[in-house]
Parts: C-alpha cells; structure tokens; sequence
C-alpha cells in the first residue's frame, strides 16, 4: 500500500524544498503551489543526505532547492541577505597536520567541491536585501571563534562564503539521483566569535521567505 501523500505513477513534483530544522520549516512563510513540497532534512551532512535520499524517491523533483539560514564570512553582505548556492565546498573533511590542513581531494579520495548542473538563481529587483551567487562552505562543526573563522575562509574575502550544516551533502544526494539543485541561504550571522546576541535568525527567515514565495510565483510549476 502506497503512503497517503505518495505521487500517483508517472506524476512528478516540480521543486522540493528542503530545509534542515524544525525552527526553518516553521519560520518560513509560503504559499506552496501544488507541485512544490517542502520538507525538513534534519540538520547536518548526515541526516540531510540520507533524508534528501528518501525524500527525492517520494517526489521525483524536477528541482530540489537546499533552503535555510547560514552564516557568512566575508564583506559584501548584511544579516538578511541571501547567498545564491550554486558550488558547495566540504570543507572540513580531510587530516589536521603540523603543515596545515590536507582535504580528501588532495589526498587522492573524494571531491570536495559539488557544482550544481542548474541555472543560477536569479536577483529580485524587488526585494529590499541583497542576493549575492557565493559559494557554500559546508561543515560539521560551526566555526565558533574567529581564529577558525580566518583558517577556513581567509581566501574567500571581500566576496564571501556562506557557511552552513547541510548543502553539500544535499548537493551530493542530488548529484548521484541525477537530479538539479540549488541552494538559497538567507544569513543569519557572521562566521566570527561566537556571540548568539549578534545572530538574527528571525530576519533571515523573512527574506528567506520573501525570495522563495517570488521565486516559486517566478516558476510556477503547473
Ligand atoms: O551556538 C548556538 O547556541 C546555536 C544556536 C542556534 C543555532 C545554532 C546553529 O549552529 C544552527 C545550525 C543550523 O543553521 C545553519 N547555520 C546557520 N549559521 C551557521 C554557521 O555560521 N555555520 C554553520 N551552519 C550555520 C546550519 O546549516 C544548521 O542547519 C547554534
């Protein structure tokens, strides 16, 4: 017996959102059109992976979009601004030496670097916050200090790198189902010393929200 909101045999989904937490999902406000769905991933590469896996057998996306909050490291951007996630870095997988940091790539196993086949996303004119295409920079332990910050991202500056918790193993799970992916990060604090007071993510749901309700308005997936 199919699950209640199984697709019916040959139907497909246009744009399956996903989000890693609760607090996203909530936070977020749309008006979904009958071929999106939204779902949440569980936060981290772990559980996003294997619930991007699952989640892309049940709806058979055209376009699954790795939404969320995010932190930024760099100058050109505010708190509310969007990242536009076409690349997505795993950038702490890999060894710890007395010479720096070897990623996997350069050790000769897995790539580091996940490239979306899709479009760029576009920039709203509309909208009153800043939409910048920037790379993701995806982790397993939030760069807490700015010691770390600097180590990791130094290369990235003035442009920037949005750094989150789930992007490049959504990348990976859409990769291998061969299906398109972008990543859309509203920014919710800077990669600095970790100082909760300075984090907004409120503002970043909102202009979350108002990119996505235009971009969906934009596509309208009949
Ligand atoms: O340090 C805390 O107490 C704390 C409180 C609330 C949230 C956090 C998170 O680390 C949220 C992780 C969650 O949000 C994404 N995210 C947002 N900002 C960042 C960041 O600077 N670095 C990495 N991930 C970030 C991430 O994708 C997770 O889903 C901590």
């Amino acid at each position: 017996m199919k699950p209640d909101n199984a697709l019916a045999d040959g139907a497909s989904t246009a744009i399956l959102i996903l989000v890693a937490s609760e607090l996203e999902l909530q936070g977020l406000t749309l008006t979904l059109p009958s071929r999106v769905q939204i779902a949440c991933t569980g936060v981290g590469k772990i559980a996003s992976a294997v619930e991007t896996t699952l989640q892309i057998r049940q709806w058979r996306p055209e376009l699954v979009i790795c939404a969320g909050i995010g932190g930024y490291y760099g100058s050109a951007l505010e708190l509310g601004d969007l990242a536009l996630i076409t690349r997505e870095l795993l950038i702490d997988e890999g060894v710890a030496t007395a010479g720096g940091f070897l990623s996997m790539e350069t050790l000769g196993f897995q790539r580091c670097t996940i490239h979306s086949p899709a479009a760029v996303p576009p920039v709203f004119d509309q909208l009153p916050f800043a939409q910048r295409h920037i790379p993701g920079a995806t982790v397993s332990t939030v760069s807490g200090t700015q010691k770390m910050a600097d180590e990791r991202y130094g290369a990235f500056l003035p442009a920037g790198i949005c750094e989150n918790m789930e992007g490049a193993a959504v990348a990976w799970a859409c990769q291998r189902a061969e299906v398109p992916w972008i990543g859309i990060r509203a920014l919710s604090n800077f990669v600095e010393e970790r100082d909760l007071e300075r984090w907004n993510i409120p503002l970043a749901l909102a202009s979350l929200s108002a990119y996505l309700e235009l971009f969906l308005q934009e596509y309208s997936p009949q």
